[in-house]
């Protein structure tokens, strides 16, 4: 038998220790409700649709499928999390091009404090778009006021580091098809 990593190990027991949000069923009747919000707001418009990369990948591939009108999709890459669990500086790793004059949607996995949709949505506007909306499938809800609220929510998460559907926690368990917490130090 292959000896098992150390990085497999912590990874199996970041998730014995993890508790359950959103069951893979509860996600699921989610994205369909986002999908009929957003053909209902913006299925004449012909979108763009930008990803942010990494986090919004499960979301977004789950979710066009269900998005039955024409759009365009490309993906934006802006990180400011990283592997640690408190938010940091921005960095840009893919900007958004040829915005001008689009009506903007822009998929991400969570909203947490707000600061990266709010520059996103800051970016996109000064480069000419016509409108910009922000479809998250994760809010976590603070006790305290957000830079910005998203206009399309999956669903609420706790006050807790979150993971899986897309999120990492150290860059563990995007790839999981419910949301987790870690669990909290004694
Ligand atoms: O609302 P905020 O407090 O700004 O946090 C939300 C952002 O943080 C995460 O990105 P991260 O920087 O971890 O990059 P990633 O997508 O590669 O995980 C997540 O994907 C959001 O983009
Ligand atoms: N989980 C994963 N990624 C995040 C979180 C979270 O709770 N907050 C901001 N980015």
């Amino acid at each position: 038998m292959t000896k098992k990593s150390s990085c497999y190990l912590d990874a199996m027991a970041m998730l014995e220790a993890a508790d359950e949000i959103h069951s893979p069923q509860v996600c699921e009747q989610a994205l369909q409700h986002m999908a009929q919000d957003i053909t209902r707001d913006l299925g004449e418009t012909y979108p763009l649709v930008l990803a942010v990369m990494g986090g919004a990948v499960v979301f977004t591939g789950k979710l066009l499928p269900l998005l039955k009108f024409p759009l365009d999709f490309d993906y934006i890459h802006i990180t400011r999390y990283g592997d640690r669990l408190q938010g940091g500086e921005f960095e840009w790793l893919r900007e958004p091009y040829e915005v001008a004059g689009r009506d903007v949607l822009v998929l991400d996995d969570i909203l947490d404090e707000g600061h990266t949709m709010k520059a996103i949505v800051a970016e996109i506007m000064a480069r000419g778009a016509n409108s910009c909306h922000s479809a998250v499938f994760a809010n976590k809800l603070l006790p305290k006021n957000k830079a910005i609220t998203a206009d399309y929510v999956g669903l609420d998460v706790p006050n807790r580091f979150v993971f899986g559907f897309g999120m990492d926690a150290k860059k563990l368990w995007r790839n999981l098809d419910g949301i987790y917490a870690m669990s909290e130090p004694d």
